[in-house]
């Protein structure tokens, strides 16, 4: 295990953070951690050579420093100490996955278990065993059917497993049922979900953002847990007031839940703040007309590597899902130097939890806002279809179903020959890219550039030496199309916003001045 002390740390830092429910954290602090994300302004002044970027996707990029944040287990102490949504998070070592298919092939049912494998091992779990049990529907009390938990029982035992995750959003009576059942702890798809975003989050937003998320869907499962918990690890640790042991009684509970609901309010403070700062910044842009383009798609498509590969943003690339939580935004040109700025997303999945979604909104907000989405798809995944139909979904969620979208196929290096002829048929217009060799990129490029919206007055102007401001703002905002440096000043022709023409009317020499 590397940088142990490190751990500790960090674990110390957030364990402070969530618990001491006075604890508001200094201004400077907040700034300073949102500094490196999200930050339009302090890029751009750095134009990324697009050119020397054309050798790396980012696969090289802070991969151990994401590593090196995986957490330790067993850091906290007292069970006072920890809220629930902590504890939750201490064990996830050793899973079976469970599911219930109620619809769809043989293979839609296998890959779904993938995915939820490769879920489970990103939160860093090891699994041990998958049981898919076929059913009309999931049962009431139990999720699967008695017969199935009866099977499950047995695996967990074999196996030596601590955690059963099954592939769905369960009820509290369900997850307590099975609990009782197999005398592990139970976790669904969302809560795995969540526990992922809590590992990989950066920024004050984005744990602000997950650890909402967290609160409200502990809320509505508090009783549950609590109740069984104390049960659990009062067996585990053989009779001992050990972690947990004490149990949470009624008592306890009543605390946590105030102290649940008192936390839930001061996060929902922080995230207005913050989402002020997010919407200056946003209107900033606007008003410097600047178009936007948001890189959105299925979690683990390569959008990162684009981002990468198109700006040489260097942004952290990673064979796992979620790996990107904070936007970044990057500033690029056109050859024909019009300027654009370019936001790296969150991953979407399928049934992507709906207090994610809420919590994430201010970061979602961001694609919706964008002039044009460019929509990364997997193309070497078993089902990409099934990816562009998620995408789709999670999009209208969020209000940007109507958005100009730029679907481009990546992975085409990986991908299977069939799959991809299917792809072409089916959408024409995509662009087929591979982030990993730079296949295709140069075209992807080209389609980008002309997909950006342009400004719709063009004029003549005489701009005099001393005006270089304005002849600035007609190159950050606006397509110059050709200039010429005379002795009176700069002649130009451009295409502009009607604000920027309305600063140019004295200087136009069109004759539509005035
Ligand atoms: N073979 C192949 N692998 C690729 C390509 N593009 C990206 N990858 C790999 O796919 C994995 C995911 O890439 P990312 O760029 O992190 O994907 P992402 O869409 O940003 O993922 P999240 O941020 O987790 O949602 C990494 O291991 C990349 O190296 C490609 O064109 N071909
Ligand atoms: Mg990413």
């Amino acid at each position: 295990m590397m940088n142990f002390a490190a751990h500790v740390t960090d674990d110390d830092r957030r364990a402070d953070a969530r618990l001491d429910p006075a604890d508001t954290e200094p201004a400077d602090a907040l700034l300073d951690d949102s500094a490196g994300t999200d930050d339009y302004d302090s890029v751009g002044t750095d134009d990324h050579d697009i050119a020397g970027s054309a050798d790396y996707d980012g696969d090289q990029f802070d991969r151990e420093d994401r590593h090196s944040l995986r957490r330790v287990v067993g850091m906290s102490t007292e069970l006072d100490d920890i809220t629930e949504v902590e504890y939750r998070q201490l064990l996830l070592e050793r899973v079976v996955l469970v599911s219930v298919w109620t619809s769809g092939s043989q293979v839609d049912a296998d890959n779904a278990m993938a995915e939820l494998k490769l879920l489970a091992e990103t939160a860093g779990s090891q699994v041990l065993e998958g049981l898919v049990q076929r059913r009309s529907k999931p049962d009431a009390a139990t999720y699967i059917g008695s017969g199935k938990v009866a099977e499950l029982q047995e695996v967990v035992a074999a196996t030596g497993a601590d955690t059963v995750i099954c592939d769905g959003e369960l009820s509290p009576a369900q997850l307590r049922n099975l609990e009782d059942r197999v005398k592990v702890k139970v976790i669904d798809r969302t809560m795995l979900i969540l526990d992922i975003f809590a590992q990989h989050a950066k920024s004050v937003e984005g744990k602000t953002q997950v650890e909402l998320a967290q609160l409200n869907y502990l809320k509505q499962r508090l009783r549950g847990w609590g109740g069984n918990l104390s049960r659990q690890v009062g067996g585990r640790s053989s009779g001992g007031v050990g972690v947990g042991g004490r149990g949470p009684g009624e008592t306890k509970l009543e605390t946590d839940r105030r102290r649940i609901n008192h936390r839930i309010s001061q996060l929902r403070a922080k995230l207005r703040e913050m989402d002020v700062s997010r919407a200056t910044k946003r209107a900033e842009r606007e008003r410097n007309r600047v178009p936007s383009v948001a890189i959105v798609g299925y979690t683990n498509a390569g959008k990162s590597s684009l981002l990468n590969r198109l700006t040489g943003a260097g942004v952290l690339v990673e064979d796992a899902l979620f790996a990107t939580l904070d936007p970044t935004t990057r500033r690029s040109e056109t050859d024909d130097s019009r300027v654009f700025t370019l936001t790296d997303t969150v991953g979407f999945v399928r049934h992507l939890p709906h207090d994610l979604v809420e919590a994430f909104a201010s970061t979602l907000e961001e694609s919706a806002s964008a002039d044009l989405l460019l929509h990364v798809v997997d193309g070497s995944d078993p089902d990409p279809f099934g990816q562009i139909s998620a995408v789709r979904t999670v999009l209208s969620d969020i209000g940007a179903a109507t958005l100009p979208e730029l679907l481009v196929i990546n992975k085409t290096d990986a991908a299977d020959p069939q799959t991809l002829t299917a792809l072409r048929t089916a959408h024409p217009d995509a662009v087929f890219v591979s982030a990993r060799t730079g296949a295709g990129v140069e075209e992807l490029r080209e389609r980008l550039w002309a997909g950006l919206p342009r400004p719709e007055i063009e004029l003549s102007a005489l701009l005099p030496y001393e005006r270089g401001d304005l002849l600035n703002k007609v190159h950050q905002s606006g397509e110059l199309l050709q200039t010429e440096h005379t002795g009176e000043g700069t002649r130009v022709r451009a295409r502009v916003h009607p604000d920027l023409a309305a600063e140019l009317a004295d200087y136009r020499t069109d004759g539509t001045a005035g």
